[in-house]
């Protein structure tokens, strides 16, 4: 498989009237064609900045550095024009609660053709059968196109915009947290639905999540982040079942299977809170909080360190065990 896209040393710092705020610091990422990674953390990890940068989306605030490679082409340095094709027909964003993505007055089935209008890949004529094709697609009967968001349930509205990501038929998708607002019956069947559509069309997938359980399930690889760094980063079975990093365990142990509610805790044995990204502690960021850190730690930030097969963790405890082995 070749890399679709590669993340080099992305980061992104917010400039507010307080200060900086770095909220994505130095990650390095590569997603194979046709395969799906998940990116999970805490609240105020990066994770959603990070989603956003993918497609240039973010804030004015926001100062972009490192290059983000889709197909070899840097996104960040890419001209408006080329941007513009690019969303929607490569790549396309399917945001958490689908209630804010879609237009409250605008009928369902004209909200998915415009992206296809925009991009030219249909005449106005024929978007009626390609807007219920998509419809079908993602389990909707043809009749509601001509609904309005609030007549459909949250589940329904994100199939919907699970429709739109897959209007263009676009090689990557990135879904931020696409089933979080649902209840657990019904997270259960858009997660069925988006691991069913990224098979059969052969799109890479981003999936975004404070929910590992539900990472692990539909991805073939996760990252961890922390503090808007990544911080364990291997295939999902193993980082789920056995992760090296503390953090990585702590938050596998919060989250024993998909969907459970009670999985909505913190990570299970962490005391405190993420740290405040302006006020990052010295070493690694997360030595506070860390069950078996040294004192070391409180100096020391570690970089991802190899932990294995195609995995790595930034961990002195891993870098100790590899320098030994
Ligand atoms: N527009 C902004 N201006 C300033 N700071 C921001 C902005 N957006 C996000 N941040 C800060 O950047 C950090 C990362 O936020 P981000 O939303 O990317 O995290 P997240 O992991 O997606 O969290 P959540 O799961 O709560 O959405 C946080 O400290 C957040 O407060």
């Amino acid at each position: 498989m070749t890399a679709l896209l590669e993340l080099d040393d992305l980061s992104v710092t917010y400039r507010i009237a307080a200060g900086e705020v770095p909220a994505v610091r130095g990650v390095s990422l590569s997603l194979d064609s046709g395969a799906a990674l998940g990116v999970a953390g805490e609240s105020g990890s990066g994770k959603s900045t990070l989603a956003m940068a993918l497609l240039r989306l973010l804030p004015r605030d926001a100062r972009v550095g490192g290059r983000i490679l889709l197909d070899g082409e840097d996104v960040l340095t890419m001209k408006w024009g080329r941007l513009r094709a690019v969303r929607w027909a490569e790549a396309s964003i399917v945001f958490q609660g689908a209630q804010h993505g879609l237009n409250p007055v605008q009928r369902i089935g004209d909200q998915i053709a415009e992206p296809l209008l925009v991009h030219d890949l249909v005449k106005p004529d024929g978007a009626r059968k390609r807007v219920a094709e998509l419809l079908e697609q993602v389990g909707l009967p043809t009749w509601r196109a001509g609904s309005y968001p609030h007549e459909l349930s949250g589940g329904q509205r994100q199939r919907v915009m699970i429709a739109m990501a897959l209007a263009c038929s676009p090689r990557l998708i990135v879904a931020d947290e696409p089933t979080t607002a649902l209840d657990v019956m019904v997270q259960a069947q858009v997660l069925t639905l988006i691991k069913q559509l990224i098979a059969e069309h052969g799109i890479s997938l981003i999936m975004i999540s404070h929910d590992l359980s539900v990472l692990a399930d539909v991805c073939d690889r996760l990252a961890i982040m922390y503090a808007g760094r990544v911080v364990e980063n291997g295939p999902s079975r193993e980082v789920f079942h056995d992760a090296r990093h503390p953090y990585g365990r702590a938050l596998a142990a919060a989250f024993p299977t998909v969907g459970d509610p009670a999985s909505r805790l913190a990570p299970r044995g962490l005391g405190g809170d993420p740290p405040d990204p302006m006020r990052l502690p010295t070493g690694c960021s997360f030595h506070p909080r860390c069950p078996v850190a040294l004192a070391e730690c409180s100096t020391l930030d570690v970089e991802l360190w190899p932990a294995g097969e195609a995995r790595s963790a930034a961990c002195v405890h891993v870098r100790a065990k590899e320098e030994i082995s």
